[in-house]
């Protein structure tokens, strides 16, 4: 198999640093590129005032009418519809995180997409304006972070997270018969621990700098990172056992065809787990692609590869885990119980691969900062992270759905092993020459195809194009293109949007021949 580099990604770490609004990189031009140069002093005083700007905002905390026996200390997040903030309860001293949900904003958004035959209706008056939802507080934040921080994880401290979210995934799926579908490294929130720096130093295996992951304590966690939890259950359903009307997962006399259904639903949530694995192994995730188009039909084909050299040191047991997860056949792929009975997950077992640090010496000599090979189709650094992930999970969640709508209309009959063809229903052709140059982004063709769905599925569209604010940037980028008159969708790296291939500095080998 030959390894076509398909793009390299240079001093990413820089450009994660140097990136602002007014500062954004395309590797398309060479003078972009972000080497630090008298631009730094610029870019550092436009950082510093963007922090500065950000503290004043976060000062002038607002007044929740009903909130008031929590007083909020500090935004930790917002999206399309919400804003999370850090609390006390003013009485019990209690730190907790509150998620204070906007329902007009809710509600049109979904006026808009699920009925937009519809005319709007007058602007109902809402006296009660919010919803809060009062959570755990776990002060690390998104995992997401963490992979950047660390580039990679090592196998034990991946095996320590992945295990937890497992661990909420089994609750959620055995016990009371909820899927996620959603599960994602932003969506996993973590507790803090003290870190402990390595009483004998890791080699530095590849040319980029990897901060010190630090001693892990078997069963306390490693690399600053305790307890996870699974988080944001905007996406989730509950999935019915339609004879006894009762959430799946809790009854156990269930007619082969309903098992088989809610296998699939949860599927969904197996290939999420193999995506964030092989996220937290490499540092990259296992399906990319610049384009939006290339990239769903890798998806949809389940074409990756273990790329070397960053996967040869890495076991065979986690690739084959990985290899059961990201199965493209939901009825193949592992169920959350499998998932525990594999090696790698239950007794610990790492057996690595024959790597020679000779090989990967050798490799590094050739790869040195500044000299790293450049092909001529070298272009941005492409989507970022969250969304290759966002992809990859829509794919699925639209096979699923699509899949339920198939039944539905032949008056039942299982889904056929292996079928994933979510182009069919995107009405995507795949011939890139056939492209038009303002065609809708992912997640418009999501709205448009599903928008008189279902209010779940109208709900998944709403946030793939406005709750992650990921999808609004592709269109974005694929309206620039347009006007450049390019077949690619290219988009920008900025601090918002920190990128796990940059820090990996890292080439992504087209799949060849999988
Ligand atoms: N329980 C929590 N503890 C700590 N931080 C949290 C908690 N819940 C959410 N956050 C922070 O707030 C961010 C946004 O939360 P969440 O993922 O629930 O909203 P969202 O999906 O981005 O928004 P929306 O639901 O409006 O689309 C998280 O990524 C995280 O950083």
């Amino acid at each position: 198999m030959i390894e076509q580099f398909k793009h390299f990604i240079r001093h990413g770490k820089q450009a994660n640093k140097n990136s602002t609004a007014q500062n954004n990189i395309t590797f398309e031009n060479e003078s972009k590129v972000p080497y630090y140069t008298e631009e730094k002093v610029d870019n550092d005083t436009a950082v510093a005032r963007i922090v500065a700007e950000e503290r004043e905002q976060r000062s002038k905390l607002p007044n929740y009418p009903g909130l008031e026996r929590y007083r909020l200390l500090q935004k930790m997040g917002d999206g399309a519809f919400s804003n999370v903030y850090k609390a006390t309860n003013v009485v019990t001293n209690e730190k907790v995180a509150i998620k204070v949900v906007r329902k007009r904003e809710l509600n049109n958004a979904q006026e808009r997409h699920l009925h937009r035959d519809m005319k709007p209706r007058a602007t109902e008056v809402v006296f009660h304006d919010y919803y809060y939802l009062v959570l755990e507080l776990l002060e690390g934040g998104e995992l997401f972070h963490q992979i950047v921080r660390l580039t990679y994880f090592s196998e034990q401290l991946s095996r320590h997270v992945i295990v937890q979210v497992a661990e909420g995934i089994r609750y959620l799926h055995e016990e009371v018969g909820v899927v996620h579908r959603d599960i994602k490294p932003e969506n996993l929130l973590f507790e803090p621990i003290p870190f402990i720096p390595s009483k004998v130093p890791k080699p530095n295996l590849f040319d980029e700098p990897k901060e010190d992951e630090g001693e892990f304590i078997p069963g306390v966690g490693g690399g600053g990172i305790g307890k996870v939890k699974i988080a944001d259950f905007g996406l989730s359903k509950v999935v019915w056992n339609e004879q006894t009307m009762t959430p799946c997962g809790t009854v156990g006399y269930t007619a082969p065809e309903i098992v088989k259904d809610e296998r699939y639903s949860k599927s969904v949530d197996m290939w999420a787990l193999g995506c964030v694995l092989y996220t937290m192994l490499c540092g990259f995730p296992p399906f990319y692609d610049e384009s939006i188009r290339d990239l769903t039909e890798k998806v949809a084909k389940g074409q990756y590869t273990f790329l070397s050299p960053w996967w040869d040191s890495i076991s065979d047991s986690a690739k084959d885990l990985i290899t059961h997860l990201l199965s493209v056949d939901p009825n193949k792929r592992y169920t959350i119980n499998q998932f525990f009975e594999h090696p790698w997950v239950k007794d610990g077992f790492e057996v690595k691969s024959a790597v020679s640090f000779d090989s990967l010496a050798i490799y590094n000599t050739l790869n040195t900062p500044g000299d790293v090979p450049r092909r001529k189709d070298v272009i941005s650094p492409g989507i970022t992270l969250r969304e290759a992930l966002d992809v990859s999970c829509a794919v699925h969640r639209l096979e699923e759905e699509s899949s339920k709508r198939r039944k539905i209309k032949i008056g039942g009959g299982g889904q056929k092993a292996g079928a994933l063809n979510p182009f069919k229903k995107l009405n995507i052709n795949l011939n890139e020459d056939d492209v038009s140059d303002d065609e809708p982004s992912l997640g418009e063709v999501l709205i448009s195809n599903n928008a008189s769905v279902n209010p779940i599925t109208a709900n998944e569209s709403i946030k793939m194009k406005t709750g992650t604010r990921k999808v609004a940037g592709i269109t974005t980028a694929s309206a620039k293109n347009s006007k450049e008159g390019s077949k690619r969708f290219n988009f920008e790296l900025n601090m918002d949007k920190a990128t796990l291939l940059g820090r990996r500095r890292k080439a992504i080998a087209e799949p060849v021949g999988v």
